[in-house]
């Protein structure tokens, strides 16, 4: 009988931040010969189908109750995700049914944070992987906060001289490098975040040391990797468009699946082009989900002035159209408008991986987003961390203290420690733009990145070594290791 063609299912929640790095990671297990299907809500995969969109994918979507159009849910997050879980669920089930019936194997179901994509696979026998989307540091807190921790990570805004130092892991923490899903003041008001990275974890420890695919690299994180016997942490990173790394496919020059539509007007590669090689361009984004109050617009926006560089700055306010409160994410209200478009460019989305990597890009503000703080370090970009929530408060503190790639701005005590003023930014402007220790490790760490993903470095060892015990139909993935 021929050999059917390996066959794996990604299952990934409708959000740019799981989208891109699932989407690259299927583009990779298509090069190396398998067949994919893409199970995500159809709210997304309608603004999917509007972006390009990998080849060869299939996609099999499901109503998360939002229709046709992508929403971040924010209002009633814990009725969302029980809809989008219930949907998910019966839409997963279905089409392993289906292959039941059809005598089709399925290889594998990697999921990105979905705890029940892994029992739906279990219920039906197939092996599941889960795809962690952050670095390795968080997932080893979470971890350690539901094994032994949690009363200590508890007591962290009792006192604001607490810190803590994990099992293994290379830095001492304090509140404010905590993911801030974990913080009490914040349970409440996140509390759907607690119980969802619970099941995940619980759902790992079923198996007997399971793997998990992180999109980071070796160098990166090689303590926090090796944290936790009992899982094994594989990191496979950068999941990056390889025309911006190492350039081994020149024409894989984005992620294909974007949420947000590009400014059809402003050419903003074209304006980059035209600043020259060291014009020290600051680039800044917040990804796809947070959105700066307008007194916070204000100081950055009097910051880049007082800099006098040339900016290029995202600011989505079809963020609205997706269900998020953009009040005050609004260029137009800026009261020194006029003087900011003398001397920049606001765009409302672009290709982050192509600024990123263009020589005129002196410095990236940024949320320290994974996916944005490791596409930095990927082209060798320093940062100004202006981390707003989840786990980019630990991505800022690795950034500025294990990695020292760049800067952390610190928000102001006065009026209630909610803003970071202008001086505050500029100074941590000036301070990446001109240390030669930040802009020589940014260096390090692009190289190193390039390192780990070319032939023979470690994530392309790894993800060999995965899709390997896969195709070859030895599903027993505890026998691979780093
Ligand atoms: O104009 C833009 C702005 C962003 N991006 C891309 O959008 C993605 C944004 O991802 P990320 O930087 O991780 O930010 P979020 O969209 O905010 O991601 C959410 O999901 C991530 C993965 O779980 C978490 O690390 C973040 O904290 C969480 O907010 C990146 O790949 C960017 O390249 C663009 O292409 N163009």
């Amino acid at each position: 009988m021929e050999k059917q063609k390996p066959h794996f299912l990604l299952v990934t929640f409708p959000a740019q931040g799981h989208i891109n790095p699932a989407l690259q990671f299927a583009k990779l297990l298509l090069r190396a010969g398998a067949d994919v299907t893409f199970i995500t809500a159809t709210s997304a995969h309608q603004c999917l189908k509007k972006a390009t969109v990998p080849k060869g994918i299939n996609f099999t979507t499901f109503s998360d109750g939002y229709g046709d159009s992508f929403k971040v849910p924010d209002a009633d997050i814990l009725n969302y995700l029980s809809t989008f879980r219930q949907r998910g669920v019966e839409a997963l089930s279905e089409f392993l049914d289906k292959s039941v019936v059809e005598g089709k194997q399925i290889t594998c179901v990697v999921h990105t944070i979905i705890p029940w994509a892994a029992e739906v696979a279990r219920k039906f026998h197939v092996p599941s992987t889960l795809l962690w989307v952050q670095p390795a540091m968080t997932f080893n807190i979470y971890y350690y906060y539901f094994n032994g921790y949690g009363e200590a990570i508890n007591e962290c805004e009792k006192d604001p001289s607490w810190s803590l130092e994990l099992p293994n892991m290379p830095l001492k923490l304090k509140a404010r490098d905590l993911p801030s899903f974990l913080l009490p003041s914040n349970h409440s008001l996140y509390a759907f975040a607690i119980p969802s990275f619970q099941e995940q974890v619980q759902q790992l420890e079923l198996d007997d040391k399971p793997i998990i695919l992180v999109n980071t690299f070796e160098a990166l994180e090689v303590h926090a990797l090796k944290a936790i016997e009992r899982f094994n942490l594989i990191s496979i990173g950068p999941i990056l468009p390889s025309a911006f790394l190492n350039r081994k496919d020149p024409s894989d020059k984005s992620f294909e699946g974007d949420l947000f539509q590009q400014s059809k007007e402003a050419d903003y590669m074209e304006w980059l082009n035209s600043q020259g090689k060291n014009s020290k361009v600051i680039y800044l984004s917040f990804g796809s989900i947070s959105v700066l109050s307008k007194p916070q617009m204000e100081e950055l926006a009097r910051a880049l002035i007082q800099t006098h560089r040339p900016f290029l700055w995202v600011i989505s306010r079809e963020k609205a159209s997706h269900g998020i409160n953009v009040e005050g994410n609004n260029e137009e209200e800026l009261s020194c408008l006029e003087e900011l478009k003398q001397q920049g460019l606001i765009v409302p989305w672009c290709s982050q991986v192509e600024v990123l990597s263009h020589p005129s890009v002196g410095c990236f503000v940024t949320h320290c987003g994974w996916n944005s703080t490791l596409e930095s370090l990927a082209y060798g970009v320093p940062m100004v961390g202006f981390p707003q929530w989840t786990d980019q408060m630990t991505n800022a503190k690795l950034m500025e203290d294990l990695w020292k790639a760049g800067v952390r701005v610190n928000v102001s005590e006065e009026g209630g420690g909610v803003l970071v003023k202008s001086d505050e930014i500029k100074w941590c402007l000036e301070e990446v733009m001109e240390s030669e220790e930040i802009k020589e490790n940014a260096k390090k760490w692009r190289e190193l990145a390039v390192e780990a993903v070319n032939e023979c470095g470690s994530s392309d060892m790894n993800l060999k070594a995965f899709m390997e015990e896969l195709f070859n139909n030895n599903v027993d993935c505890k026998k691979i290791h780093k």
